[in-house]
């Protein structure tokens, strides 16, 4: 796998140390509250347990599958909602978790289904935000990393489902997808 990686942009360390920091701060933010994390399936699974295991608080824990890159390099510009959570959200604080804010289509149909569920907040925690790639106008709240107008993959991020299970972050040779 690593053969296929042109260069390494966060490493093992870097993301260990990221976590910390966001966990540190959402832990100081939400005192006194319980939300629902919310892990946006397939991309955000590793970043979800890392993170979450920073969060010094009682939380509860639910995960939403949605998918619209299908595998390749560019959205498909339609968001598909494969499998639904199973938590009541009426009433409920929801920081959801993502791995990579890029158009912002995912995200947006997150929050926007969260809302119309009647969440009292909702909240962003993501490992990366690609600004350069923004279709929509959406942010989130907690970031990571900002990352360059590239493709990456790996801890969680995929080419065709594969390299996911790569330990770091890190961005494709360009024979690989062109
Ligand atoms: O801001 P956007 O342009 O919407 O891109 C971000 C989303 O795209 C990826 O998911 P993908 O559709 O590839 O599904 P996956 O997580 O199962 O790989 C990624 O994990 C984010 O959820
Ligand atoms: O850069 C990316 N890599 C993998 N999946 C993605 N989904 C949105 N952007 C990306
Ligand atoms: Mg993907």
């Amino acid at each position: 796998m690593d053969n296929d990686i042109a260069k390494v942009l966060y490493s093992q360390e870097d993301i260990k140390n990221v976590c910390q920091k966001l966990g540190k701060e959402i832990t100081k933010d939400y005192a006194g509250k319980t939300p629902i994390i919310v892990s946006v399936l397939k991309g955000a699974i590793f970043f979800t347990t890392d993170v979450v295991r920073e969060i010094d608080l009682n939380t509860e824990m639910d995960f939403i599958d949605v998918s619209s890159y299908h595998g390749g390099v560019a959205s498909s510009g339609e968001v598909d909602l494969v499998t639904d959570m199973g938590s009541d959200v009426a009433g409920r604080d929801i920081l959801i978790i993502e791995d990579i804010v890029d158009t912002g289509r995912t995200l947006k149909y997150i929050v926007d289904l969260m809302m119309q569920r009647s969440a009292n907040s909702v909240k962003v925690c993501t490992l990366m935000d690609k600004p350069t790639g923004r279709v929509l106008k959406i942010d989130a709240d907690y970031v990571g990393f900002t990352v360059p107008d590239e493709f990456v993959v790996g801890y969680g991020l995929d080419y065709k489902e594969l390299y996911r299970n790569l330990p770091y972050v890190g961005v494709l040779k360009p024979e690989i997808y062109e």
